[in-house]
């Protein structure tokens, strides 16, 4: 007779204010640890719905995880198995890195080459790039001060650094008019190591037209959360954004990968803001399935510690289980 064991932990960190999720201060960042044991395999997983992103709220996700995890007791006791499917995202995420981890199936190996994440002081990224190894690729928020000032930015980096690459995240911030004076301080020799501007638009086809009219490249973010997404070629679409806390299991981030690299464009396995267990769990994921994609997984700095699991590129303080943050979840 097998037996089975799972444990759930909440932790709630503080998070620095400065981080601005479309202008909402988060003061800590919630979430759960999911364990799960069988014979003498064990998988963890992070469950950290992201407020303002997640339809699903904490309280939710923490119902239905205890929910699955009773049911898969009772369907591995009948030697089933119990499907993912239908659970929220976050939750779905986590509980599959949970059963990847137990089954083996999840590499140890990870990439913590991150895009380093620019909030506005463009000073700030010089430092960091200078010590980057290898491709030098960053990530730059836009859309949330004047458009050409992103602009003026944006092609001040690029001239300043001949060997950089630029990610840009507009949020589907920009109108049309926006997105075009943003494109006018960027000089047109520049345009082409912008790998892409994740959503410039408020709409897909502004986006598409924006960046046809520009000849400069976008990825999808935003979309590939809605409702009926599939990857398909589009002038100037060179990636898709995959944020697997909000986008489900592990099987479905990985079936968009495979639809993006089919179609030759890349698939950038990104943050959700998770602690740096959940980071820790994606860079091995980026390194397993997108290997030669620098991942956007640059946000742990915006916390006060890491979560049992660390980065090799952080110096935060570590807390473990038995902190004042963590707390055992009775099931
Ligand atoms: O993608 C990255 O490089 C960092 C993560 C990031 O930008 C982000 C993190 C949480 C929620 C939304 C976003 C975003 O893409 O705007
Ligand atoms: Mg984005």
């Amino acid at each position: 007779m097998t037996t089975r064991h799972y444990e759930l932990y909440r932790y709630s960190i503080p998070v620095d204010s400065q981080l601005v999720l479309r202008n909402r201060f988060l003061k800590r960042r919630e979430g759960l640890l999911v364990h799960i044991k069988c014979k003498d395999n064990e998988g963890w997983g992070e469950i950290a719905p992201l407020p303002e992103f997640s339809h699903e709220t904490l309280e939710q996700a923490q119902a239905q995880t205890i929910q699955w995890l009773q049911d898969w007791d009772c369907a591995r006791a009948r030697n089933e198995k119990l499907s993912l499917e239908g659970l929220y995202p976050s939750v779905a995420f986590g509980l599959s890195c949970a059963l990847a981890e137990m089954k083996g199936e999840l590499a140890t190996e990870g990439n913590y080459q991150f895009a380093p994440l620019c909030y506005g002081d463009p000073d700030e990224l010089y430092d960091q790039l200078a010590q980057m190894p290898g491709q030098k690729v960053a990530k730059v928020k836009v859309g949330m001060y004047e458009a050409n000032r992103d602009g003026l930015i944006a092609d001040m980096l690029l001239e300043a650094i001949p060997d950089l690459q630029l990610r840009l995240d507009a949020n589907r911030q920009w109108t049309s008019a926006k997105a075009a004076m943003f494109a006018k301080y960027v000089k047109p020799e520049h345009r082409t190591r912008i790998q892409f501007i994740e959503e410039p638009c408020k709409t897909r086809d502004e986006s598409r037209q924006f960046a046809q009219e520009q000849a400069i490249a976008i990825a999808w973010d935003e979309s590939v959360r809605e409702a009926g997404f599939v990857v398909e070629n589009e002038p100037y679409l060179t990636a898709i954004v995959i944020k697997p806390t909000l986008v489900g299991s592990l099987e479905r981030c990985i079936e968009l990968i495979h639809q993006a690299h089919a179609k030759g464009l890349m698939a950038v396995i990104s943050s959700s803001i998770e602690s740096s267990f959940g980071l820790s769990q994606l860079a091995r994921i980026a390194q397993q399935y997108t290997p030669n994609t620098v991942p956007g997984l640059d946000t742990l700095d915006l916390m006060d510690y890491q979560l049992i699991r660390t980065l090799p590129t952080s110096n935060l303080p570590v807390i473990d289980l038995n902190s004042e943050f963590v707390q055992k979840v009775e099931i």
